[in-house]
Formats: structure tokens, C-alpha cells, sequence
């Protein structure tokens, strides 16, 4: 059952240590490197966010098996494996490339805004390389059903960047454990760029070598090395601190385990939040967030690289009256809901428009109000309610729905925030 949290916040200062999960983008990858390896690659450190519990149990057989029975699609389902991911699209991006090089079939499906989000580019990149994989329901879209035992028809592949960098990180996953390797030609743009290099970066550090020229990735057929991975905590989860302190008149916060040196894109929110004030200081092996009372300049915001942060920026701003504006946000509309209309609903409740011109949106608070409380809509996304929570600085009373859909990637966001009295006592987790 769906329940609420109400968070208020008696003094407006922040202090605490908090230790975050790790990155479930990093150990996603870690996971299916793991699995590919065949063992010879372990994981440390492992995240607690569902996402990757979802991942872990369906590459360790956990995950519901329905045979001889119709499944919820509709479909005979005998002697295939069925394999729900939720709303995980990382898990559905990076198991669709997994499951064509392994030797059993699987219907692949999630949650129903998962049958929403795209899937077809990857698809087709996989068809070209030699997958059966067929729709179960709509075309370009899950469940899909996967043959495995990929027979490789062709090592060359091209494929739009512009929609999601997860398909791209999908084949590179697989790459080296094809009998041809993979010569992968990004047609376009690249958006999320960083996760793509923290992916190559990853297989990297457990032994597949590539080479990246111009739009051309390619990596050969190679074996995987014996090593760890260790995964860092989540500088997305970060985030959303930066956000608290940011929001705060005084904010002393120290996360252990974070360092400027992360495979994460995310972790540029420290150069983001200097413009609000937060200073970040690395040491004693984590990050040390101070905040001094700054006039805001900037007033263009490119998160092209960075898009889940786009929530945790534009709530700050917003709730600040900063008339920023904002690019790159194109790919948030086929995310956990439709980020842009979400925000623009949820924004309004304080006044705030978040206007669309073309390529560009611009916030306009000429309007803004801080009312006594607030209820906030989560739309089945974890990251509008964990950028809405920092409002409990500004706002008496903000009511957030449905406060379990932190899971999907920081289960422990309320009872931290608890540590810092924003959270009541005993909240979820
Ligand atoms: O590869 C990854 O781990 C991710 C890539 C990004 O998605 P897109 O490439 O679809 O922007 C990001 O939004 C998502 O949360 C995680
Ligand atoms: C977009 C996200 O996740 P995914 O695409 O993996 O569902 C996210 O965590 O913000």
C-alpha cells in the first residue's frame, strides 16, 4: 500500500554525516560484467537500491519463473523464463543485450510505464548483430521475448545517441564476449556521455581493452581479467544533500566514500552548487559540504551530461526565484514518468512556471509563493520526491506521496533525513 511522509524542519541549519548507497549505475555495470566474466570479475560494495537488488536476483535465478500458465500479457509462457525488472531501466537496457548471448529463452517485461519507455534502437542493434528478439505486446517497446544464443551475423552496428545512452552501454557490455567483438558507430549526438565513459571505463578496470575515435567504438574479443570492481557511493543520491544544503542558512554535511575522482558524471553537482554557495572539501576520504550566502550568476544550465540532476537543480532554483534557464533536458520525458510535465505541475504548486522554447526552458518565478504547506505528486518517480524534500527547508509542512519510490536507487533517503531533522521519527527504511 501507498503511504505518504510529511516532513517540517524546526531550525533552518543542516548538520550531519551521511553515508550514501553506492551508485547503482556503477554497479549495474559491475553486475552484468560479473555475470559475463563468468567469475573471474567480484563486486564490492554492493547498492541496496531495488534497482540493483532487481538486477542481482535475476542474474542469480531468483527471479519468478512462470511456466505453463498465461502470464499477465497474455502469452503461453511454457519453458520460458519470465523476468519482471519494475521500473529499472537500466536492468531492462543492460539484460536485453545479456540474455541474447545466453542459451534460454526469457520474456522480458517491467512495470507499466517500463512498456512505455523505449527499446526499439537497441533492439534493432541487437537484430543487426544476429538476436532473435520479438515483441510480446507493441512494437519498440517491452515486454520482449529474447532467443538467446546469439549466432553473430555482423561486428559492425550504428545507432542513434541521441535518445538513451543506456542501449549504447548495453552492447559494450557484451562486446568482448562476441565472437567478433563489436565496432559500434554512435550516429548523432551523445547524451548522458559520461556513462558511457564510465561504462568503457569499467570494463576497462576488469580487463576489455577498446578504442574510441571520432564516433567509433570498438571493442575485440577478449576475456575478462581476474579482479574486484569496487563501486563508489551514489553522487546522484548526493545530490539531493547539495540540494539541502543549498536551501539551508547554515549547512555543515560530511559523505564519507565520495572523491572528485568519480567514474560518475553526476559528481559535477559540486561545480553546479558552488554557483548556490556550497563549497566541497575532500577530505578525511569523503566530501565536506559548507555554505556561504552568495548572489547567484549563472543563469545557463547544460545538463545534457547529467540529466538526473536536472530535478535537483530546477527544485533549488525554483525555490530560490533564480530565473534560470536549462538545455539538454530532452531525453526526461521518457524517464520514470514524464519529468518535464511532473515538474511543471509539481512547481506550480509554488507559483513557479517552467517554461518550454524550443531546445530551451526557462524558469519564471515572477509568480512564486511559499505557501505554509504542500503536497507533493511523485508520479511513480524517485527523483521528484527526493528533489521536492529540500523544500521542507522553505516550506512549514511538504507532504511528499507515495514515499516508498525512493527505493529504486536510495532506500535510506528518509531515515537520513530524519538523522538531520527534516523526516519524522521512524520513517520507511
Ligand atoms: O547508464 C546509466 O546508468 C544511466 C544513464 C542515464 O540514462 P540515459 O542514458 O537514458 O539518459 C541516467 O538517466 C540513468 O539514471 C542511468
Ligand atoms: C532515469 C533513471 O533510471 P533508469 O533509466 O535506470 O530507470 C534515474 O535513476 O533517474
Amino acid at each position: 500500500m501507498k503511504h505518504n511522509i510529511i516532513l517540517t524542519k524546526k531550525s533552518k541549519s543542516v548538520i550531519g554525516t551521511v553515508h550514501l548507497t553506492g551508485s547503482k549505475s556503477e554497479c549495474n555495470r559491475a553486475l552484468i560484467i560479473e555475470a559475463l566474466s563468468g567469475g573471474k570479475v567480484k563486486v564490492e560494495n554492493i547498492s541496496d537500491a531495488a534497482d540493483t537488488v532487481t538486477l542481482l536476483q535475476v542474474l542469480s535465478h531468483k527471479s519468478k519463473v512462470e511456466s505453463q500458465e498465461k502470464n499477465d500479457s497474455g502469452l503461453e509462457t511454457q519453458d520460458l523464463r519470465l523476468v519482471n525488472i519494475g521500473p529499472a531501466g537500466t536492468a531492462m537496457r543492460f539484460l536485453t543485450a545479456y540474455f541474447t548471448l545466453q542459451d534460454e529463452e526469457v520474456i522480458l517485461t517491467g512495470s507499466a510505464r517500463m512498456k512505455q519507455r523505449p527499446i526499439g534502437i537497441l533492439v534493432d542493434a541487437l537484430r543487426e548483430l544476429g538476436a532473435g528478439i520479438d515483441y510480446v505486446e507493441n512494437e519498440g517497446f517491452p515486454p520482449i521475448k529474447l532467443k538467446g544464443s546469439l549466432v553473430q551475423l555482423s561486428n559492425k552496428v550504428s545507432i542513434k545517441g541521441n535518445v538513451s545512452s543506456q542501449y549504447i552501454t548495453a552492447l559494450l557490455l557484451i562486446a568482448a564476449r562476441l565472437p567478433f567483438g563489436l565496432e559500434l558507430h554512435i550516429e548523432g549526438e551523445l547524451t548522458s556521455r559520461p556513462y558511457v565513459e564510465m561504462t568503457l571505463t569499467m570494463l576497462q578496470s576488469a580487463g576489455i581493452q577498446h578504442s574510441w575515435t571520432g564516433n567509433v567504438i570498438s571493442i575485440p574479443n577478449q576475456d575478462f581479467a581476474e579482479t574486484s570492481l569496487h563501486v563508489e557511493p551514489d553522487w546522484s543520491a548526493a545530490s539531493y544533500w547539495y540540494a539541502i544544503a543549498a536551501l539551508a542558512d547554515d549547512a555543515e554535511l560530511f559523505l564519507p566514500g565520495l572523491t572528485p575522482y568519480s567514474l560518475q558524471g553526476d559528481s559535477v553537482i559540486t561545480e553546479i552548487m558552488a554557483n548556490f554557495g556550497i563549497t566541497s572539501q575532500f577530505k578525511d576520504g569523503g566530501v565536506y559540504l559548507t555554505k556561504e550566502v552568495k548572489p547567484l550568476a549563472r543563469k545557463i544550465f547544460d545538463l545534457k551530461s547529467c540529466p538526473d540532476l536536472a530535478q535537483t537543480i530546477i527544485v533549488v532554483c525554483a525555490a530560490l526565484g533564480h530565473e534560470a534557464s536549462f538545455t539538454g533536458l530532452e531525453t526526461l520525458k521518457i524517464k520514470e514518468t514524464d519529468r518535464i510535465k511532473a515538474l511543471q505541475n509539481e512547481l506550480a504548486k509554488i507559483g513557479v512556471k517552467l517554461i518550454e522554447k524550443g531546445q530551451v526552458y526557462k524558469l519564471d518565478c515572477s509568480k512564486k509563493q511559499i505557501p505554509e504547506r504542500i503536497f507533493v505528486d511523485t508520479y511513480e518517480d524517485h527523483r521528484m520526491a527526493m528533489a521536492f524534500a529540500p523544500l521542507a527547508l522553505l516550506i512549514h509542512e511538504v507532504e511528499i506521496e507515495d514515499a516508498d519510490v525512493v527505493e529504486k536507487s536510495y532506500p535510506a533517503f528518509w531515515k537520513d533525513l530524519e538523522k538531520v531533522g527534516i523526516a519524522p521519527p521512524n520513517p520507511p527504511r
